[in-house]
């Protein structure tokens, strides 16, 4: 995946937002780690991965997909506010858990982040991240290609007074 052009959409649209929403001068970390946690929940739903008690299927995999990088956006958001490098070196993380165990590591890893903020603690909230898409069957280009076309739906979005 290319980060660089990533974090570079991710410029564009928050400064926009910013601007749009009057927010240039607020700290704005608490409330994206919020927005995280939540998308990260709408996430886990979508998946239904944790319903033992419900035979309803998932939903589909564009859902999922859209679910997914909405996270990509605010985990993005979040390294431009630590000011992490454009080059961050991400490893691939190597861990047999499932679905629902790399969840509740995510929601660990976020945890961690908020209470240090430290580039360490990002990088290791975007790692398992990245393994979570993993988990659930997405591409580096699967969640490339749609983290541009959310983008762009959220720059629309602001352009209409969302
Ligand atoms: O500073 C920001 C704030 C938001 N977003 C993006 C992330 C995400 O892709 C979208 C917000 O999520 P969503 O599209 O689910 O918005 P919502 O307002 O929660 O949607 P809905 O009204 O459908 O509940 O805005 C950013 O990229 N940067």
């Amino acid at each position: 995946m290319n980060f660089s052009i990533l974090f570079n959409m991710q410029q564009e649209l928050d400064s926009k937002i910013e601007a749009q929403h009057q927010l240039q001068n607020e700290n704005l970390i608490e409330r994206k780690v919020l927005a995280l946690l939540v998308e990260v929940g709408e996430l886990a739903n979508e998946t239904r991965c944790f319903k033992f008690w419900s035979l309803k299927p998932s939903a589909s995999t564009s859902v999922i997909l859209e679910e997914y990088v909405d996270g990509i956006h605010f985990i993005l958001s979040l390294g431009l506010e630590m000011k992490v490098n454009r080059l961050l070196d991400l490893n691939e993380v190597q861990a047999d858990r499932t679905i629902t165990e790399q969840f509740l590591k995510v929601y660990e890893t976020i945890q961690a982040f908020k209470k240090d903020q430290s580039h360490a603690t990002y990088k290791e909230m975007f790692e398992e991240y990245l393994l979570l898409g993993k988990l659930l069957g997405f591409s580096s280009k699967q969640v490339e290609e749609a983290y541009i076309s959310k983008n762009e739906v959220n720059h629309q979005r602001q352009e209409q007074g969302y």
